[in-house]
């Protein structure tokens, strides 16, 4: 059912002059999720952004949201009002103060005086910019200025939230700010669609994560599924003995695949393929070999490896 999707498009297809941008994209977001689109420089992410947030028209497909068939017209304003885009290239009136610059927007939506007083308290509070009601933009930093876009974004109180690399330029703070103020708005229900070339920068905060390369989408899943199918499971083990004589013990496991030494020389990295109770296996049977280890620890493959791994399929 197309009810149930927040986002779905269906062959999205946009061409500038011979040159195809966004080529046939089937996109599916649920309600409540918060979606990363990652991709290369030019693989087609403002375009496929601009166009789900209705600023550029499609040269073949269709989008719904919510269900209803989005269209460049005025047939349906109230899928404007759902929707929230922060663009790339944020516009900010340089010269109006933080309060008369919201103020402008949300007469821009006609929200009515004393709703329009309330909302903008909400947001200032929300992105942290309640003692910078008075100042000047020109006065703002980079990472304030950045948060006041997405105040300004939010002030019709959108469902579904549009951002096209907002934390691109920001410093580490800054983006944890960013990321603190994405997590609120989506315990509060929102669906949030997000795009970087930074992955570590969504990483924490999706749901799900989509990848786009030369205008395809390639890759779209939820992170918990990709975990599963991608992410292979690791150990670490350190040895205070012979390392000749834990390699060997560990031939003797089926479910040890490769390793590799350490920088440290008295640790490797184990990949194994086994579940937890395998893990559980290995350590017992290396204590029974009397190997003295200083550490069996296991982890997960991250995110970034997986993208790297993922990325080399494509290419080849
Ligand atoms: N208005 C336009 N006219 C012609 N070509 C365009 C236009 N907008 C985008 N393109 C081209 O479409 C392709 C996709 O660009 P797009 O900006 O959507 O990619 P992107 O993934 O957002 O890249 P970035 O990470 O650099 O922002 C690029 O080759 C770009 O040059």
């Amino acid at each position: 059912m197309m009810n149930d999707w927040a986002i779905a498009t269906y062959g999205l297809t946009k061409r500038f002059e011979g040159h195809i941008a966004v080529n046939e994209i089937d996109l599916k977001i649920k309600s409540g999720e918060v979606y990363g689109l990652i991709g290369p420089n030019g693989a087609g992410k403002t375009t496929l952004i601009r166009m789900l947030a209705a600023a550029e028209e499609p040269t073949k497909g269709e989008i719904y949201i919510n269900g209803d068939r989005l269209l460049r017209d005025d047939s349906n304003p109230l899928q404007k009002k759902r929707l929230g885009y922060l663009p790339d290239d944020f516009p900010l009136y340089d010269d109006l103060t933080v309060w008369d610059y919201l103020e402008y927007f949300a007469r821009l939506y006609n929200l009515n005086p004393s709703v329009r007083r309330r909302r903008l308290q909400e947001v200032l509070e929300l992105v942290q910019l309640e003692n910078k009601r008075k100042s000047i933009i020109s006065t703002l930093s980079r990472g304030m200025k950045q948060r006041l876009s997405l105040a300004r974004t939010i002030i019709h109180e959108p469902i579904l939230l549009l951002l096209d690399e907002p934390v691109s330029g920001l410093d580490p703070l800054a983006r944890q700010q960013f990321r603190q103020i994405i997590k609120i708005l989506q315990e509060a229900g929102m669906t949030i669609l997000i795009s970087s070339h930074v992955l570590s920068d969504l990483a924490e905060l999706c749901t799900s994560v989509g990848i786009m390369e030369l205008g395809f989408l390639v890759e779209s899943a939820s992170l918990s599924e990709l975990y599963q199918r991608l992410s292979r499971q690791q150990i670490i083990l350190g040895t205070l003995g012979k390392m000749e004589i834990l390699q060997q013990a560990l031939r003797q496991n089926a479910f040890v695949e490769t390793w590799e030494m350490m920088p440290e020389r008295d640790r490797l990295k184990v990949n194994f393929t086994g579940e937890k109770q395998d893990c559980a296996d290995l350590l017992r049977s290396l204590i029974l070999a009397d190997i003295p280890l200083t550490e069996f620890h296991c982890i997960q493959e991250d995110l970034e490896t997986i993208f790297l791994k993922l990325g080399h399929q494509q290419a080849s």
